[in-house]
């Protein structure tokens, strides 16, 4: 904590100042969105006819470098490159390197990404060269045909070598599942098999209301309290005290032996401890997943070459981070509670 901010709640945070917000959470990670654009149009996530942002309008990399690097200084440990798809942003490795080196100075604990594995196979060598020691791929479905339906055109082939690839070069992978009535719903307990089997992590993720699509949320909507009791009803499971410093809360199955995350914004609220931000390709600081409330970040970033003013920007919208979300899915609410996409925040 900054002292003088103590002494003087108005003084202005000095530059490197610890982010505490004002329910005492402190913010230990940062989320970037690269870019929003993304190779698949996951039907949850995105409308097919989506219009993304003018190449323009992107910040640059060194830009997303110096903006995520004053956080760093600021005390985030964790920093998790997402978007759209992340490994999509032309010359994406000259960040993630340059990133890198807040791993070898120590500062940052763990530099990691979630993709959609589409280009895995490419980047995973020079991923695991620049530090990157573990990362979540999205995965709803084993079966190609539903594979190509739910991201409308993916294919699971390269998917599945990009996890090959990474596990290959000492990467260790998670698999996260968005759960999805009448999608995926019946394939939860073999795709659990597959990973535990594999060795990989799943986790399972509710679905939220965030922009427009072309689909009826409520037809997708699955709570994750119906698929735990269905698997508790043909496997043990075991509370365990496992972290990642994500939201997901994680069960042993001890007829598998593997671990299962459950990420229950809509059904088990994990607001309270919060320890995240998220920041956009233009340089938008989203203070919270859930609200739209947001702080430009590219107008201080671009007013003068030190930090300072950028800090100060960061500190006052900290000192805005909400309670939590206000997500509703139901048949009366047809309208998204929050209006952008999560390609935006990227989750
Ligand atoms: N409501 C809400 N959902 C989140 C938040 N963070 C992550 N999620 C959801 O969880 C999904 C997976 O996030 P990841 O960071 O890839 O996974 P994770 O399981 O949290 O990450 P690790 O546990 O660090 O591996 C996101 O796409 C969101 O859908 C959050 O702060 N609030
Ligand atoms: C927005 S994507 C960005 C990174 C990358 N393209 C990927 O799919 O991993 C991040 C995560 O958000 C999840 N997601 C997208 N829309 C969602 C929604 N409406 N509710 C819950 N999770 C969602 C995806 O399944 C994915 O796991
Ligand atoms: S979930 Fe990820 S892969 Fe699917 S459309 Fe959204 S950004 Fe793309
Ligand atoms: S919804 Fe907002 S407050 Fe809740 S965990 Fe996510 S980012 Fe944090």
């Amino acid at each position: 904590m900054d002292i003088t901010r103590l002494l003087d709640p108005v003084a202005p945070a000095s530059f490197g100042s610890e982010m505490i917000d004002p329910f005492g959470r402190s913010i230990t990670y940062l989320r970037v969105s690269v870019t929003d654009r993304c190779d698949f149009r996951c039907v949850y996530c995105m409308a097919e006819d989506m219009t993304f942002l003018p190449k323009r309008d992107l910040l640059s990399l060194e830009e997303l470098d110096r903006l995520a690097s004053c956080f760093v200084e600021k005390g985030v440990k964790r920093l998790r490159l997402t978007g759209g798809e992340p490994l999509v942003r032309k010359n994406i490795m000259h960040l993630i390197r340059s990133l890198s080196r807040h791993l070898e100075s120590g500062a940052l604990e763990e530099l990691t990404l979630t993709t959609n594995g589409s280009q895995l196979a490419r980047f995973a060598p020079e991923l695991a060269d620049c530090g990157v020691r573990r990362l979540n791929v999205s995965l709803d479905t084993l079966d190609p045909d539903k594979f190509r339906q739910i991201t409308r055109w993916g294919e699971l082939d390269k998917v599945m070598a990009g996890i090959r690839a990474a596990q290959a070069v000492g990467i260790r992978v998670k698999l996260n599942a968005v759960a999805l009535k009448g999608f995926n719903e019946g394939e939860i307990p073999s795709m659990i098999e597959w990973a535990h089997g594999e060795g990989i992590d799943f986790t399972l993720i509710e679905t939220m209301p965030l922009g427009e699509i072309d689909e009826d949320r409520t037809d997708q909507y699955l709570p994750l309290s119906k698929v735990r009791a269905d698997l508790a009803d043909r496997w043990t499971l075991r509370d365990i005290p496992y972290r990642t410093g994500g939201p997901a809360r994680y069960v042993e199955v001890a007829e598998t032996g593997g671990r299962l995350g459950f990420i229950t914004p809509m059904t088990h609220n994990f607001c309270e401890s919060c320890n995240r931000v998220r920041i956009t390709c233009t340089g938008t600081l989203f203070m919270c997943l859930g609200q739209e409330d947001a702080a430009d970040l590219r107008a201080p970033l671009r007013a003068s070459e030190g930090n300072e003013l950028l800090s100060n920007a960061i500190d006052e919208a900290i000192g805005r981070k909400p309670k939590g979300h206000d997500f509703v899915i139901d048949r009366t609410t047809r309208k998204p509670s929050v209006s952008r996409h999560m390609s935006v925040t990227g989750g």
